[in-house]
């Protein structure tokens, strides 16, 4: 974790025209992308989003392009990573009361992707946001705060809630596919992250979600007359492309996957 730390930084120090190598393309949602403005408030913070498996969809100009030492280390964190989310979604399914061995089979080599984020300080931290409130679109999110600054913020109870990590703390965040899995039982985290005046703060995120081939939709031997289905069921590869057609606001993402209360379906 601290190799990947120090790569990391050293990345961000790169000069810029090394970093725009893998800068975002019209049109796509992957590469390194500079700071969008949403509901007039700036983000503050370089972002370096991409794909990291299934390997063959890997753009070509991006992982397999970084710097080779920035490169292992962040395959090998993957790979750590990768185990560890399968670990806790086997668990999850298992307090759920669903097959554990359907989740394993849906989650086995599936869409995983990294967010990599560097924070400058800003002297009005009050007038940015670090990152737009949103809940993750993932089965899982493992998040690590790899300098050690604090910012991230959660709504619990409908108020934000402001976190600080253990030192070397990984925090995982229940995402929407999650939520849609356990029908509605385990609740996608809205956060955001607050800047710092003083502190420059690096993040990771990884997500964690089914494969492309997989069907999203909650766990059918949990739904029944008991407990109606609340989500719709969607193909990954269309849960993905209608995901990244939308803007990043809140929890509204999920929106599209709701049943209607008058109960009809879709
Ligand atoms: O910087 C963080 O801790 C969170 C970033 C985040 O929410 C994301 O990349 O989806
Ligand atoms: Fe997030």
């Amino acid at each position: 974790m601290e190799k990947l730390r120090d790569e990391v930084e050293a990345f961000y120090k790169l000069p810029v025209e090394e970093k725009l190598r893998y800068k975002e393309q019209p049109g796509d949602y992957e590469g390194y992308g500079g700071t969008g403005r949403l509901k007039g408030r700036l983000e503050w913070g370089d972002r370096f989003y991409m794909n990291t498996n299934p390997i063959h969809r890997r753009k070509p100009h991006l992982l397999p392009q970084l710097p080779s030492s920035f490169r292992e280390s962040l395959e090998v964190y993957l790979e750590e990573v990768q185990k560890l989310a399968m670990k806790l979604m086997v668990l999850m399914a298992k307090a759920l009361k669903t097959e554990a061995k359907k989740v394993e089979e849906m989650m086995d080599d599936g869409m995983q992707s990294v967010r990599i984020t560097y924070y400058p300080p800003c002297p009005r931290p009050e007038l940015v946001v670090g990152i737009t409130p949103h809940s993750d679109a993932s089965g899982i999110t493992i998040l690590n705060q790899v300098n050690g600054v604090d910012g991230l913020k959660i709504v619990k109870d409908g108020a934000w809630l402001p976190l600080t990590f253990l030192p070397h703390a990984l925090v995982v965040n229940v995402g929407d596919i999650l939520e849609v899995l356990s029908n509605g039982l385990y609740k996608s985290v809205e956060h955001s992250v607050a800047v710092n005046s003083e502190k420059e703060r690096i993040a990771v995120g990884f997500f964690f979600n089914p494969r492309f081939d997989a069907e999203v939709g909650p766990a059918t031997d949990i739904v029944g007359p008991e407990n109606p289905a609340k989500f719709k069921r969607k193909g990954m590869e269309q849960y993905v492309k209608d995901y990244f057609a939308m803007k990043m606001e809140g929890r509204s993402n999920l929106e599209h996957m709701k049943i209607d209360n008058d109960g009809c379906r879709q």
